[in-house]
Formats: structure tokens, sequence, C-alpha cells
């Protein structure tokens, strides 16, 4: 495995034989540093014993660039951005970019310590509030809340990480009550987990024409703020097995992320 670092990037590239052509190059942004760590030791230590460099794999393992874009939707998004931008300009675009980090669980769905892949990336206060109750920005009738991550491969990772599927809400405001989180749930019946940038990574994704996908594991529940009650330690080695056991599904998916519909 090479590791290089870039400005504000870090490489993972496994070695492949010449004669396959490569895998896909995915860009994984994390919040924080700690995470973006997390996410290479994974994919640095794979934990499925034939990876990567099983001679019957039709292609080689993934090039991944991994970039910390910082907390909240909108640094999520501007810092995304300007990663595919450059990838483009340079004739080297992604096929694939990933949110990945810590977040919190709804409960019981999501323990603490346990994974989740979203099935639907959705902004959950993009809208207005009015007198009858929140509106999203759809029913207003302009732009987007949620973004779908390719279903066969969101089904192929959760039964290679054994992670939860379900819908991934992000918020510019953590949930801090039972009540917000009782409304959240009203309102988005397949929701398992926040976090603060799924939806601006998706949004920049989108942009490119690129799939998206996020993985959160679970640091605290959502609900009452309990800060007792945070297990970063645990979210973060959760992380790290889950990316171990990534590169080979990923390579699998060569084909389907390359034919990604890249119009809209
Ligand atoms: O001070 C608090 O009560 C509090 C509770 C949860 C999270 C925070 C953060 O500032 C962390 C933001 C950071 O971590 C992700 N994250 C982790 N847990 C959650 C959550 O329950 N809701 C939303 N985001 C969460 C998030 O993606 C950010 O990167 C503070």
């Amino acid at each position: 495995m090479v590791v290089q670092v870039q400005e504000g990037l870090g490489r993972l590239t496994g070695t492949a034989p010449r004669t396959r052509p490569p895998g896909p190059r995915v860009l994984i942004a994390t919040a924080v540093p700690a995470e973006r760590d997390a996410v290479a030791s994974g994919l640095s230590e794979p934990s499925a014993p034939s990876e990567p460099s099983e001679p019957s794999e039709p292609f080689g393992p993934p090039v991944v660039d991994l970039l910390v874009a910082g907390v909240g939707p909108a640094a999520a998004a501007a810092a995304t951005g300007r990663a595919l931008a450059l990838a483009a300009a340079a004739d080297t675009p992604y096929d694939l970019v990933v949110s990945a980090g810590i977040g919190g669980g709804f409960q019981p769905g999501a323990p603490v310590g346990s994974l989740v892949l979203a099935d639907a990336v959705t902004a959950a206060d993009l809208g207005a509030e009015t007198p009858d109750g929140f509106l999203p920005v759809t029913e207003l009738g302009f732009g987007r809340v949620t973004h779908v991550p390719p279903p066969a491969l969101v089904s192929a990772l959760a039964a290679a990480t054994g992670a939860a599927v379900g819908t991934v809400l992000t918020v510019s405001t953590v949930t801090g009550s039972a009540a917000r989180a009782d409304a959240l749930r009203d309102r988005h019946p397949g929701v398992l987990a926040e976090a603060m940038e799924g939806f601006g990574v998706a949004e920049a994704a989108a942009l490119y024409g690129l799939p998206v996908l996020e993985v959160r594991a679970v640091s605290n529940p959502v609900g009452p703020r309990d800060r007792g009650a945070w297990r970063i330690g645990a979210a973060l080695t959760a992380l790290t097995g889950a990316f171990g056991k990534f590169t080979p599904v990923l390579g699998k998916f060569t084909p389907v992320l390359e034919s990604w519909n890249r119009h809209d």
C-alpha cells in the first residue's frame, strides 16, 4: 500500500498487477483529522483476507483520496467541490464520493458503536417553518433535499460491514432534545442517524454527476444532550472496521461506478 499526502489530501492506492484495469477513483471526505485517520487505518489494513491482490478480480483496487473537509454542510460542500474541480481539471476525475465520520444514532435502530450506511442522504432543516409545521424547500418549489446512493452498492457494503441501512439526516444544529428527535423521526420514518456533512458532500458530488455514499459510525444517541454518553473512540474504531471491508466491494463495483449516469 502506497500512501501519498498532498495539500489537504491523503492518497491510498493498492498495488495492482499491470494486467488489470484500475479500480474506481474514490474521494472520501471526513469532517476532522481523527475521522480521516480512522478511515485511513481501515483502508491500509483491509480485513478481508483475499484483498487486494486476488488474481481473479477483474479490476485493481480503488485509488482513494482522503479529504478533511471541515464541520457542517457548507464547509463540506465547499471543500468537496474544490477537490472535485481540481481532479476534473487534472483529467483524473473521481468515480465515487463518500461522506464518512461519526454521527448521532436514532434509538433503538442505531446503537452507539454501530455503523449506518445511508440509503438516503437528506437535509433535515433546509426549508421553511410555517404555522402548520416545517416545509422542505422541495415543497416550496425549488431545490432538493435528498440524494440517493447507488442501492446495489449500499446493499453490498452493508453485507460486508454489518452496517444498518437507513436515512442519514444532515443537520446544521445537533439535536439536543427528545422532542426534536421525535419530530425528526416523524418526518423521516426510515431515519437511523444524523450528522452535519453528508448533504453538503452529496450536493458537490451531484454537481459533477457522481454517485455518493454516506457512512456513519455512531458516537452518541440522538436525543437529550448528554456529553457523558459520547463514545468517540468506539465510533472511530467502528469506522476503521468498516473501511477495512470496503476495498474489495468497491473494486467489484468499478463498472457500475464508471457508467453512473453523469447527467442532471
Ligand atoms: O455539544 C453537543 O452536545 C454535541 C453533540 C453531538 C455532536 C456535537 C458536535 O459538535 C460534533 C459535530 C461533528 O460530529 C458529527 N456528529 C456526531 N454526533 C452528531 C450528532 O448527534 N448530530 C449531528 N452531528 C453529529 C457531525 O457530523 C460533526 O462533524 C456536539
